[in-house]
């Protein structure tokens, strides 16, 4: 079933005195369960795509479906992590994991029920009192998806969470991160600079143009999990993955 479908999807920022179009009409379908990763040069405009898949802009042209329906905002279903997780300091980590659905209302027992589940997963229940500076960046990561995952969405959307991460902890999130996807059964949009990355994570790659973007090649990966950075296998795709990346990279 397709989950989410981008169709023609323009966009114009405006610049000074002139428009500059980011997004040249992103066309993309992505079934219920798909762990797509959105690779491409630098500015093409993955994470404004992410955004508007979001609810948090809003496109000037063409429009995204969610089960069907026009996105006209931003909703639960739909739920982004960022870069930097973006997690509240004064809060501990419980607190923040819990935020969202405090916010929707949930009793504080069944918010402490959800969390240890996810805490659990994240491996972050002995820092559950902590507040978050007093974590290491891979653990703020986790915290920022345990309070993505808390509220069910169907979708999860992934702004390079794992680019500000040292090697070793970007090796063990990444099979988390499949472990995760099995478990779950979620819709993953994940945005990465990184092509290994990509083929670790992805049942398809879907490759951005230069501006004005649009979706150059979607490449499926079809290999057993879990997936390690270091197996060869991986390597032909990785290779077919940037002779689509490299022209476009130049142009840029
Ligand atoms: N709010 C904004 N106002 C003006 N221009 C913007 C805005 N957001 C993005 N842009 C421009 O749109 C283009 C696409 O930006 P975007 O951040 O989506 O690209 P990206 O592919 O995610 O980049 P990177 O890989 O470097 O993170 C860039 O040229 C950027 O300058």
């Amino acid at each position: 079933m397709t989950k989410l479908e981008a169709k023609n999807i323009v966009k114009y920022f405006k610049h000074d005195s002139h428009r500059l179009k980011a997004l040249g009409g992103v066309n993309l379908q992505i079934e219920d369960g798909e762990f797509v990763c959105l690779v491409g040069p630098s500015g093409c405009g993955k994470s404004t795509f992410l955004r508007i898949v979001a609810g948090l802009e809003t496109p000037d042209e063409g429009e995204i479906f969610f089960d069907g329906k026009p996105v006209t905002s931003t909703g639960p279903e739909r739920i982004i992590v960022f870069q930097e997780g973006a997690l509240f300091p004064w809060l501990k980590v419980q607190d923040n994991v819990e935020f969202g659905l405090k916010m929707a209302g949930i009793p504080k027992e069944e918010r402490a029920q959800i969390s240890k589940r996810y805490l659990d997963m994240m491996q972050l229940t002995k820092f559950a009192d902590s507040y978050t500076y007093q974590l290491s960046t891979g653990m703020k990561q986790r915290v920022a998806i345990a309070r993505a995952l808390v509220m069910d969405p169907d979708v999860l959307l992934m702004d390079e969470p794992f680019a500000a991460l040292d090697a070793q902890t970007r090796d063990l999130l990444l099979v988390e991160m499949q472990l995760i996807w099995e478990k779950t059964k979620k819709t993953i949009l994940f945005v990465t600079h990184n092509v290994t990355e990509a083929t670790v994570l992805g049942t398809k790659v879907a490759v951005f143009s230069n501006r004005p973007s649009t979706i150059k090649k979607v490449i499926n990966i079809d290999y057993k999990r879990p997936r390690l950075v270091e197996d060869q296998n991986l390597f032909p795709l990785q290779q077919e993955i940037l002779s689509e990346l490299r022209p476009e990279v130049k142009k840029n």
